[in-house]
């Protein structure tokens, strides 16, 4: 991993710089004073719900999509104005994976590499490169539209990286694949991480998200929280119990009701429960109302994070 990168006397150098970045659909606001800081060299998440607004985000700081409101820099650069010569530092993967299904994988990837500029001994080059760093080898003469999910996310990697972006933007990039692929396609945002690509990547899994270096945790357009999984997790505005016993269908029912109690949850044999801060003993208060059952605190997860930040009632 690559170590924080810094501007000469100190400042850490930011890959992507919003303030108050916004974008209404008519009367809809998709995207709400949105501000970010991500630094350069990192993996960084957007976490919520599907129309939180994550795919309308990565529109806008790709320059796709114009801003109703708000400032942004991508890569030292207002992007406002600097779009064209930013599209050749940055890379874009979109849910879809927008590959051609009815071009071989080579073809593809030629496809591609003519937009970047590519020719001759070069772009062979390049592409021969991306076929064995993908494992696509086997694959050139295949049609994409016949790939299992797993080879299209690679190819779709392969395409959004041919030009070495310094800035990568993935939405939802795991969606359609099994999780050996998923965790397999992590390992290599880390190598790209490691050799200086800066990724930003949308996702509603919570244990993708925890991968992130930083991530934001977006609800309706609004960011809700942000910070490293480990900060998010300790900042947390709840204390997490664990109930073990009988009849935790009918016990659920009943906590939920309690004004501090955000949510309650089975997960197997317990009833994971967050219980608002400002009750001073949460243990002994869960119990209570629990009829002697057995109680214990847990560490926080970052899906309690998202609990707290979103699903449950509103947090005092
Ligand atoms: N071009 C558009 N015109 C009108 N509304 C839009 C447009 N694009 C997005 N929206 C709305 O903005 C909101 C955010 O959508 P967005 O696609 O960004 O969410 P998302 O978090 O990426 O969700 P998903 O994972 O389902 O794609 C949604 O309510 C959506 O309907």
């Amino acid at each position: 991993m690559t170590g924080k990168v810094f501007k000469e006397g100190g400042h850490l150098e930011y890959a992507i710089e919003a303030k108050g970045l916004s974008k209404s659909f008519g009367q809809h606001i998709a995207i709400n004073q949105l501000d970010l800081q991500i630094p350069k060299g990192r993996i960084y998440g957007f976490l919520g719900p599907n129309g939180c607004g994550k795919s309308t985000c990565i529109r806008l700081l790709t320059g796709l999509l114009e801003a109703s409101n708000g400032e942004v820099n991508i890569l030292g650069k207002p992007l406002l104005g600097n779009e064209e010569s930013l599209k050749q530092r940055i890379g874009y993967m979109t849910q879809k994976f927008s590959l051609y299904d009815d071009l071989t994988v080579k073809e593809n990837l030629s496809f591609v590499g003519a937009i970047y500029g590519f020719t001759g001994k070069q772009k062979k080059a390049r592409i021969n490169e991306l076929l064995s760093l993908y494992d696509l080898e086997k694959q050139t003469k295949q049609f994409a539209g016949s790939m299992s999910g797993g080879q299209k996310q690679r190819l779709a990697l392969a395409c959004a990286t041919l030009h070495s972006p310094e800035l990568l933007f993935l939405d939802e990039p795991t969606s359609a694949v099994d999780p050996e692929n998923r965790r397999e396609f992590w390992e290599r945002l880390f190598d790209l991480c490691d050799a200086g690509t800066t990724i930003l990547v949308s996702t509603h899994y919570m244990d993708e998200a925890e991968r992130c270096h930083a991530l934001a945790i977006l609800e309706e357009g609004n960011k809700r929280a942000d910070g490293s999984p480990q900060q998010l997790m300790e900042a947390m505005p709840a204390k997490v119990v664990e109930v073990s016993g009988d009849n935790l269908r009918r016990l659920k029912q009943n906590l939920i009701q309690h004004p501090d109690i955000m949510s309650a949850a089975q997960i197997g044999a317990h009833l994971r429960v967050l219980v608002k801060q400002k009750v001073a003993n949460p243990l002994r208060f869960i119990s209570q109302l629990s009829d002697g059952r057995v109680a214990v605190l847990a560490r926080p997860s970052l899906e309690d994070v998202f609990v707290a930040c979103t699903g449950g009632r509103h947090v005092d």
